[in-house]
């Protein structure tokens, strides 16, 4: 039997981003991932890139999306901004993390349609499964249980950017695909001390106790919680990959595959950075969820793979680190 999925992922000539020179706006081009999207675009050969930083351009003024998107008509639009923070942010934050983050991808997508955009590529994240879906955790795990309460509100609003493409696909036969990445970090990332996620947290944390010669550095958590890391480089290179050749209704899980708790990324970390004292474990923080690894089989099936292992990656990061964040 043929599944409405199955009947709507093809689009007649549905267009790949191949054309260098095509009009391509990547929305976020200063975070961690868009920009290391911009950086991926210009080394494929993409030429005519649009771009406008936060203060150009609200993205959660309706009216000014509309005029830039009424004015730029760019062709293609990866959508890389958001309300984005780790475990105590969200916790802390639910209202911007689901009004933001619903105001932005809604003024995108609506605009991004109404205004004759061929192809554009929704991010969402590993937290819109359910909090104990199986693993790893197929695409077809959305929406059958509980979200985890330190992101539902996030999660929501993820998968409400996931099922507006897909409605907008079936109703309109437009080009809107959705990518699912899995915990990211890299140049470029977002080190606060409490909003940040773990990776670049850690990193922080361990390399001032360095340079201050301290003997104990706190963690959150129990350090029992499994996370899948992906560099952001590796994560760009599936996006370009996905603009090029994936129409479909489902969404994309991109993961690295490769799972680790947060006390051996802790250790990780620390070896990395050259911190040589003890860990201590703060257990009134939360762990959030237990497990999420994702599948990503499907995007494998399609030819891409990840190349940056963990330990690479932190190497990478740790040096963007040190030449680039004020001391
Ligand atoms: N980081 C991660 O581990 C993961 C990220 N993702 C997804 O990847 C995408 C990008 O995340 P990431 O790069 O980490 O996040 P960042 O916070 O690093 O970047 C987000 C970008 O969006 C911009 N932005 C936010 N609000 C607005 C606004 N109202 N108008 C215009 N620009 C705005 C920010 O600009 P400014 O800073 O000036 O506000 C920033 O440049 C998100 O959709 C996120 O959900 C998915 C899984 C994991
Ligand atoms: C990408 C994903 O990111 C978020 O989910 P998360 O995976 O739980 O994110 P996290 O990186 O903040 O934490 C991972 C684990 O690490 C532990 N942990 C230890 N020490 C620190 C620490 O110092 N900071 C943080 N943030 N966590 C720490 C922490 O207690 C937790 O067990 C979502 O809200 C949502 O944004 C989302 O989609």
């Amino acid at each position: 039997m043929v599944s409405i999925g199955d009947y709507y992922s093809f689009i007649p000539c549905a267009p790949g981003v191949s054309d260098k020179s095509a009009k391509v706006f990547v929305a976020g081009h200063r975070g961690l991932v868009g920009s290391a999207i911009v950086e991926k675009l210009k080394q494929h050969g993409f030429t005519n890139l649009i771009l406008r930083s936060h203060a150009e351009l609200d993205l959660t003024r309706q009216a000014d999306v509309e005029a830039f998107f009424a004015s730029e008509k760019p062709e293609f639009v990866i959508v890389a901004a958001a309300k984005v923070g780790g475990i105590h942010a969200n916790n802390t934050y639910p209202a911007d993390f689901i009004g933001i983050n619903l105001q932005i991808q809604t003024n995108i997508i609506d605009s991004a349609y109404r205004n004759g955009t061929k192809k554009l590529l929704f991010l969402g994240s590993s937290c819109i499964y359910p909090k104990f879906a199986p693993q790893p955790i197929p695409e077809d795990a959305l929406l059958t249980g509980t979200l985890e309460p330190t992101n539902e509100w996030y999660a929501i609003a993820k998968i409400a950017g996931i099922k507006m493409c897909q409605a907008y696909r079936i109703q309109y036969k437009w080009d809107a695909i959705s990518g699912m990445p899995t915990n990211l970090y890299g140049p470029n990332d977002n080190f606060h001390p409490e909003n940040s996620h773990v990776l670049p947290a850690l990193m922080r944390r361990f390399h001032e106790a360095k340079v201050k010669g301290l003997k104990e550095v706190v963690v959150w958590g129990t350090g029992s919680p499994l996370r899948e890391f992906l560099h952001v480089d590796d994560l760009a290179d599936a996006v370009v990959f996905m603009m090029e050749k994936y129409s479909g209704l489902e969404h994309l899980n991109v993961g690295s595959g490769k799972e680790v708790t947060i006390k051996e990324l802790a250790e990780l970390v620390k070896e990395v950075v050259g911190f040589e004292g003890d860990l201590i474990w703060d257990t009134t923080k939360p762990d959030g969820t237990p497990r999420k690894l994702m599948d990503s089989s499907k995007l494998a099936g399609l030819g891409w793979t990840p190349k940056i292992s963990l330990k690479d990656g932190l190497v990478d990061t740790y040096k963007w680190y040190s030449e680039n964040v004020k001391q």
